[in-house]
């Protein structure tokens, strides 16, 4: 990755010639829709492919995400938009395994998850008082090596290290977690995912609440990810962004509103229907309340 060491020598090994070849109804809905302008041929042998069949999360009565279906084809960058609450966060927990469906299935070929899965999540989901220092932090990126209890090897160390550097924040490495600052802790995440080098990455809402420094350097780092074909997911609200950076989008109002090249998906009438306001210069008319849940 960026700048860093590539990760675990034996991925790019253990993932040659799993070319996944499953062509169900998911894939024939969007996966032409859902190829990506850097191509869909994913480079570095990463072949981390997300089918997503008639998916329904909730949380108790609540249904967060209904009857999604798509796919995320392998080296594919996709933007996940919608308003507060159309179900994005869900959407990244379901598929990094951390809820379950209610109904519906998501299948993941070409990668060995969870090693090969990185998820980021939304920092002030994370408690920060844990004693750790940032290093070990970005370290554990490396746990499927390590094992959760297992001592942290010195070629970890070395590139947790060098991860830290990627990010620019090689001088903090011996701080305690909790004394960064919002901005310093996101780069320690982004720092983690590079030492987990995996085929996957979901990223939520990476870039809120930073400098524009600090969010330019993670957007470039994000892109060298998809460069190296990995297939990246990111769930954020600037449309700016998704329509200058992001060749997939998924517009997402609990149901999928649109998936697929990003021009064709966020047009004002789908952005309207999915409670947003339309881009600047198009022609947003009302701005219509989000589907009430079930
Ligand atoms: N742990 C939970 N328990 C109950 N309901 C939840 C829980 N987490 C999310 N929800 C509900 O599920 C729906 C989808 O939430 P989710 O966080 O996935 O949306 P989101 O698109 O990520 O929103 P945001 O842009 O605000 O982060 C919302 O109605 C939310 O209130």
């Amino acid at each position: 990755m960026s700048g860093a060491p590539s990760g675990a020598p034996n991925l790019a090994d253990r993932r040659r010639g799993r070319k996944d070849r499953r062509h169900g109804p998911a894939e024939r809905m969007s996966e032409a829709s859902n190829r990506d302008a850097a191509g869909s041929q994913p480079r570095n042998g990463r072949h981390g492919r997300v089918t997503v069949r008639d998916l329904t999360v909730g949380y108790r009565e609540r249904v967060a995400v209904e009857a999604v279906s798509g796919v995320f084809v392998a080296g594919s960058l996709t933007a996940i938009v919608g308003a507060n609450g159309a179900g994005k966060t869900t959407l990244l927990h379901a598929i990094a395994g951390l809820i379950a469906p209610r109904h519906g299935s998501i299948e993941i070929t070409g990668a060995e998850v969870p090693a090969d899965l990185a998820y980021l999540p939304q920092s002030d989901s994370i408690d920060r008082d844990f004693p750790i220092s940032v290093l070990e932090f970005t370290a554990l990126g490396g746990w499927a090596r390590i094992g959760v209890l297992g001592r942290v090897p010195m070629e970890l160390r070395l590139h947790a290290m060098s991860a830290l550097q990627a990010v620019g924040l090689d001088d903090l490495a011996g701080r305690m977690l909790g004394e960064l600052s919002v901005g310093q802790f996101r780069r320690a995440l982004f720092a983690r995912v590079i030492v987990q080098d995996a085929a996957i990455v979901l990223l939520d809402e990476p870039f809120a609440g930073v400098d524009a420094a600090t969010s330019d350097e993670l957007l470039r780092l994000m892109q060298h990810w998809h460069g190296e074909g990995r297939t990246v997911m990111v769930a954020l609200h600037d449309l700016d962004q998704v329509l200058a950076i992001f060749p997939a989008t998924l517009l997402l109002a609990r149901k999928v509103i649109a998936w697929g090249e990003t021009v064709t998906a966020l047009t004002p009438e789908k952005l309207l229907e999915a409670g947003l306001a339309a881009l600047p210069g198009t022609r947003a008319r009302s701005r219509p309340a989000m589907p009430s849940s079930r």
